[in-house]
């Protein structure tokens, strides 16, 4: 996959990727947190839905980026907890993109043997969303290339919480001890189960918090935070995230 990406940046000048782009391994899981579509819209003088609009204009770009160059799972958080409190007019369009970007993508998802998962809770999501996504998970379980994760109505205090209550029922039963607990034992009670934790987490738009996205996952990840909103990301700008903690693993691989 590497050659991929040598590939990818010997089209580029070299003043456009780090020259120790190519060094040092590809992060295996990335996330991101596609933040500053509002404020992208606010400085154009339009609706905030516009910056949502274009923001997954972003999200088919990266996505078949990421794709291309071999990045094992690709995690973005499309909708928190915690946007149900936006304006109604909002949070229903935002519920409506989900089948806006599968009717336009999916075919192009299964041609690139992408699989598509979700993390979150479905409670409370409308059945129009619900089913655009389901048909996506399932049309695309056998697939085994790029897992693509979208964090859908998730937050990371109710994943944490209803995992230590499954550990909790489990200790009650008489199935667990409570001194015998690991961290693999709640790890696999958490929705991200089946994931390898993100090597990489990077956020746009010069907000620098979690956003109760990923807390238990993201302890020993690699963070970039980059002032660029979502809908102005652009491939370069993920090729030099990727190139950054390319050049810190290599250092710290060499200690
Ligand atoms: C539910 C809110 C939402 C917002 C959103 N935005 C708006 C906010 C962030 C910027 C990107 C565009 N996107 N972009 C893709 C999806 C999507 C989600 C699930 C899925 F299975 C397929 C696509 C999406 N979902």
């Amino acid at each position: 996959m590497l050659e991929i990406f040598s590939k990818w940046k010997a089209n580029l000048t070299s003043a456009d990727v780090p020259d120790q782009a190519e060094e040092g391994e590809l992060p295996q899981h990335i996330a991101i947190i596609m933040d500053g579509n509002g404020r992208w819209a606010k400085k154009k003088g339009l609706p905030r839905i516009a910056g949502h609009r274009e923001g997954m204009k972003v999200v088919t770009k990266i996505v078949r980026t990421a794709s291309n160059i071999g990045i094992e799972v690709l995690t973005l958080y499309a909708f928190s907890t915690e946007n149900w409190k936006r304006p109604k007019k909002e949070v229903d369009y935002l519920l409506g993109l989900p089948e806006r970007y599968l009717s336009a993508e999916l075919p192009k998802l299964i041609e690139n043997n992408v699989q598509v998962r979700l993390i979150g809770t479905t409670e409370n999501l409308p059945d129009h969303t619900l089913r655009a996504v389901e048909k996506a998970i399932k049309d695309t379980k056998h697939n085994t290339g790029m897992i693509l994760n979208f964090a859908l109505n998730y937050g990371s205090r109710f994943e944490m919480l209803e995992a230590m209550k499954s550990v909790g029922r489990k200790i009650e039963s008489g199935e667990l001890k409570a001194d015998f607990i690991t961290e693999e034992h709640i790890q696999t009670h958490l929705m991200t189960s089946k994931l390898k934790d993100p090597d990489l987490l990077i956020r746009t738009s010069g907000e620098i918090r979690l956003s109760n996205f990923m807390l238990w996952q993201l302890a020993y990840s690699e963070f970039w935070f980059t002032d660029v909103l979502w809908p102005d990301f652009k491939e370069q700008d993920f090729m030099e995230a990727i190139a950054v903690y390319q050049k810190r693993k290599r250092r710290y691989g060499g200690v």
